[in-house]
């Protein structure tokens, strides 16, 4: 998949033709780990959409990449069909076609802004594509291409920010995360959890401290379980225990990802982010976001103005399908929070270390990537 050195030793999506004009999507099921290591493999945009709405595929430059699949996989299913019914498929019914998908990807996730850009992007190239006067079969193919380039930018985005956020690693530090911004949130070889593979993998040795992330335990049963294959040495702890370690002294540094940056640099990511990037701050630690520039959301002004998925309450109310709270309880559950610009030390992108006021750094450095370069 990548010309670098090293592979992450775990693969989230991809896509297969099966040489009869039909497209799988493959798929690992993140929402089994780390007790079953299963691959899904989709054909219909349908299940694409309940795969991300459920969390089987999650973290925000993966689920960009997944869409980008999706409304490729919609169009060639689409063609498939038609075919077979000896229908004839005009570009114009294919744009039509895809401009439903969209909504249909577009409501399972509304904070990961990345779902949404790569929408945007397929359909810029679908509109594109009309416009040169493409045939049906030729705009599938420059669809599939467009996906799959998606894929191969984030791979190297993983690539860069692991090359500049190693930079900001010392040899024998311990790293506190939280959630899981490694290979599995990727394509390649993840972003907050990069540096860290890049600093181990130039000889520093790095520990790693594990946030849990109540509700969906994304630390406990993804990070650890990634970190495990890869080979970097990691303690778990409870999302409660982050203040005891940070007062004694324990840890250095902390890297988080992003689902969604605002232009003044406020961060939204998993929910517990906010109280950890507090901690920090008060006990003087840096606090350092991994993302990509398609994590910038460059139209908001402020963090205030992202959304936030609020998720059902059994995730709060229930363990593996046990329940542990008593019936007909009040719970909230939203999925993200935002930590103030205030709070964060540098946003480490592929474009490099960025440091307050972010407003006009962002703008400059990523503007350009998160445009089509066909424009
Ligand atoms: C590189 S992933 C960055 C974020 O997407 C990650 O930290 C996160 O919050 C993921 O949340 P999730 O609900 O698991 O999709």
């Amino acid at each position: 998949m990548n010309d670098y050195n090293f592979d992450p030793k775990v693969r989230t999506v991809w896509w297969e033709d099966d040489g009869d004009g039909r497209a799988v999507v493959h798929m690992l099921d993140q929402s089994l780990l780390p007790q079953q290591v299963v691959y899904l493999h989709l054909t219909h945009e349908q299940q694409v959409a309940e795969a991300i709405a459920q969390l089987r595929v999650r973290g925000a430059p993966v689920i960009g990449v997944t869409a980008g699949f999706g409304m490729a996989l919609a169009v060639t299913r689409f063609l498939a069909e038609r075919d077979a019914d000896r229908l004839e498929t005009t570009p114009a019914e294919i744009e039509a076609h895809l401009a439903q998908v969209g909504q249909l990807l577009g409501q399972t996730r509304p904070t990961a802004v990345n779902l949404f850009w790569a929408i945007e992007r397929m359909q810029r190239s679908t509109r594109q594509a009309c416009q040169a006067g493409l045939s049906s079969q030729q705009l599938a193919e420059v669809l599939k291409a467009e996906a799959h380039q998606i894929a191969v930018e984030d791979v190297q985005a993983c690539w860069q920010m692991g090359l500049h956020g190693a930079e900001l690693i010392a040899d024998g530090d311990t790293i506190l995360t939280h959630c899981n911004a490694g290979a599995l949130a990727t394509t390649g070889i993840g972003t907050a959890l990069a540096p860290v593979y890049m600093a181990a993998h130039t000889g520093k040795h790095v520990h790693v401290f594990v946030d849990e992330t109540r509700p969906v335990l994304q630390g406990a049963r993804l990070t650890a379980w990634e970190l495990q294959q890869e080979g970097v040495p990691l303690t778990l702890i409870t999302d409660n225990m982050a203040g005891y370690f940070m007062r004694q002294k324990r840890i250095q540094a902390i890297f988080v990802g992003a689902d969604r940056i605002a232009a003044n640099g406020d961060v939204a990511n998993k929910i517990g982010t906010y109280s950890v990037a507090v901690l920090a701050h008060v006990h003087q630690i840096p606090l350092y976001v991994v993302a990509p520039c398609s994590t910038i959301d460059l139209a908001l002004l402020s963090g205030e103005q992202i959304p936030i998925e609020q998720r059902k309450a059994e995730e709060v109310t229930t363990l593996y399908g046990t329940r542990i709270a008593p019936m007909d309880v009040a719970v909230a559950n939203p999925a993200f929070d935002v930590t103030p610009h205030a709070y964060v030390t540098a946003i480490v992108t592929e474009k490099g270390i960025m440091r307050a006021p972010y407003t006009e750094t962002l703008r400059a450095r990523c503007m350009p990537s998160r445009q089509n370069k066909s424009e």
